[in-house]
Formats: C-alpha cells, structure tokens, sequence
C-alpha cells in the first residue's frame, strides 16, 4: 500500500466478504453503493423465500448483474442458504456453477430472515462432508438462539455447543466466522487451523453498546450478533489491525426501510454500504493502522477464497463529509449508519 502521507492513502481495491443486497427495488440502492467500491461481493442468501438451490442463486444474480452501473467491474458472488435439507448433490451443483462461492449457516431463528435455517448441524452431515471435499466454504452467522441464554452470550455460547463440534467432526471444511463480535471469537478464530477465518464488520469496531442504550435507545444501532462491551469492541480493533491473514472484510451492510427500525419491534441491521471503505479507514486510523488497512480490505479475503486479488487501486483522502439522513430505499428510505454526521475520509476517483 502506498501511504502518501497521513491524509491520503491508495490501496488495491477491496472487496465485500459479507453483504446483504435484498432484492428488486432495493438493488437500486445497494447494489451501486457496494459497486462504487468493491470489486467483489459475497451476496447473503437470505431472502424471502431464501436462495436455497443453484438456480435460484443464479436467478437472483442475474437480477443483481441488471443493477450494475456500466462503467462498474463489480462482481457479485453467490451463496446458499444451507437447510436441513441441503443435499450433497446441490453442493456438487453449486460447485459446477462457478457462480456460487459458499454456503450460509444461519441457526433457525438467530437473525433476520432465518426461519428456514437449520435446527440441528447433524442433519446436514451430507452437505458438509461435500464441501468439506471440494473445498466450498461454510459461513456461519455464529449464534445460538436457545431462550435460556443471554444475547450478549449467544457468541461465545455458539463457540463452545456448535463450532467446536462441527471442526472436530470436519476439520478439513473451510469456515468463515461472519461478523464476529466477541473477544472470544476474535482469540478462537486466531488460535484455529488455518481453514478458520473470520469477517469483522465497520460498526463492531466503530461503535460498542454504549452507543446502542445510552442516552436513548438507537435503532439504527441495532444489529446481530448485537453490539457488545467496549473491552470485545477494542479486542476486535486488535483482531483487524494486528497483520493476521485470518480476518478480513465483511460489512454486514443490511439495510431495512427506516420504518422497519423506528417502530415497536425494530429489525437488526445497520446499513454501511454508502461508506464503507471510509469507516474502514477512520476505524484503522483511530489504531494507528492505516498500513494494515489493504490486507484486510484486499488481501486476505480473496487469499482465503483462493480467488485472485484485485488489480486497480483507490484512494482516500482525510477530507471531512456530511451524511445524509436518509437515502432512498426501493418504494421508502433508510437511515444510514452515521446519518446526519461526518466521515472524515473520502474515496476519490
Ligand atoms: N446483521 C443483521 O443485523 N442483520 C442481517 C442478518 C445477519 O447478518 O445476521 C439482515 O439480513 O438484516
Ligand atoms: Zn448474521
Ligand atoms: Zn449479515
């Protein structure tokens, strides 16, 4: 990366390891926020109905591909939604497709649009032993969702009762932790076979959950796995910054229509897909890190999916902006993460 100097630096272009695009009208939006930037994206599964089979997720792209602005080089890359009834046939599918890059875990019930998840790992032993063949990799949203554990524990509860199991009985499968939000993720991930990697989102290093439930509740604050303590948030910082090639990018931008977050039972999600890389390099200035800011972005990502690192370069300037406090959204709005504030760097062309 060059570093011109501590207002300005270039670096490969980044890619998004973990993003929710939602789907017909809202691709406006997201899909040329992300492709402002990004060269790549793995696009989430869980749609309504979810993207559970090869040739819905090639559908799905084709209605992504529509939504690319044309002086963009923006790749979306595919996933599926792994169920109880996941065949090892539809991984092999997927694999031939050359359109689908992984498959998603989300726990029945632990986050948005997670219903149709998986309500137990060992009715899936089939999918898995394929991928862990091919080499297709798994990626978790890494909570339990049982009513008798705490929220703030869910993480580290998933750790011990689910991922522990899962690497033991497959330690060949290649696993990408998403958005991990635990110090205790962040030593695991660490510690693990290098066939264990881990994303890290913008607002888990930029925020904690003093900004969640001080001063007010803020919605817009609102994600899962949920904002934790300060002491998880700094071990994150630590995670991202420190030169390991086993965390990279991943935003979980995913927006809901701002009605959807002001109301009496608001959905998780923070939307970041508006200024993404800019929070990236406040988060890495704040660690006195700017040089460690293109592995993470452009690098490791790509290196654990085994796919080529991008060419072309961007640049940020410290140059202070203003948010806006809504952006449209499909037939509404939504309030981006840092609305009607600053960013102090800016992506210049
Ligand atoms: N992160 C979130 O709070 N929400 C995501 C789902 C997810 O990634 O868990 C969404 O799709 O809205
Ligand atoms: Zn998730
Ligand atoms: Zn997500």
């Amino acid at each position: 990366m060059t570093q011109l100097n501590q207002n300005q630096i270039t670096l490969t272009r980044p890619d998004d390891w973990h993003l929710h695009l939602r789907d017909d009208l809202a691709l406006q939006r997201t899909v040329v926020d992300t492709a402002r930037i990004f060269g790549r994206a793995i696009v989430m599964p869980n749609l309504r109905p979810p993207v559970i089979s090869t040739a819905l997720a090639l559908d799905y792209k084709s209605r992504i591909v529509k939504n690319i602005p044309a002086d963009s080089q923006f790749q979306p890359l595919m996933t599926l939604y792994l169920t109880d009834n996941t065949s090892a046939d539809e991984i092999y599918r997927a694999k031939e497709s050359g359109v689908v890059h992984a498959v998603k875990l989300y726990p029945a019930g632990a986050t948005t649009n997670s219903d149709a998840g998986v309500t137990d790992l060992k009715h899936c032993y089939n999918a898995l032993d394929a991928m862990q063949k091919i080499g297709m990799p798994l990626l978790v949203h890494g909570e339990v969702t049982s009513a008798d554990i705490d929220v703030f524990d869910r993480e580290k509860v998933f750790i011990d009762q689910v991922l522990i199991p899962l690497i033991n009985d497959f330690p060949e499968l290649r696993i990408v932790f998403e958005h991990i939000t635990t110090s205790n993720a962040a030593e695991f991930v660490a510690t693990a076979s290098e066939n264990i990697a881990a994303t890290i989102t913008p607002h888990h290093l930029l925020l904690n959950r003093n900004d969640l439930l001080v001063g007010g509740i803020h919605p817009h604050h609102y994600c899962l796995p949920v904002l934790k303590r300060n002491t998880h948030q700094q071990a994150l910082i630590q995670a991202a910054t420190c030169g390991s090639k086993k965390f990279f990018l991943g935003t979980d931008s995913a927006p809901h229509p701002r009605s959807g977050k002001e109301t009496s039972c608001g959905c998780a999600g923070i939307y970041s897909a508006h200024a993404a890389i800019e929070l990236y390099a406040e988060a890495f200035e704040a660690a006195q890190a700017l040089d460690k800011l293109e592995a993470f972005a452009s690098f490791n990502g790509a290196d654990f999916y085994r796919l080529p690192r991008n060419e072309d370069k961007i640049s940020l300037v410290k140059e202070s902006w203003d948010v806006p406090e809504t952006l449209s959204f499909a037939d509404s709005s939504l309030v981006p993460m840092r609305a009607g504030k600053q960013i102090h760097w800016k992506v210049v062309s």
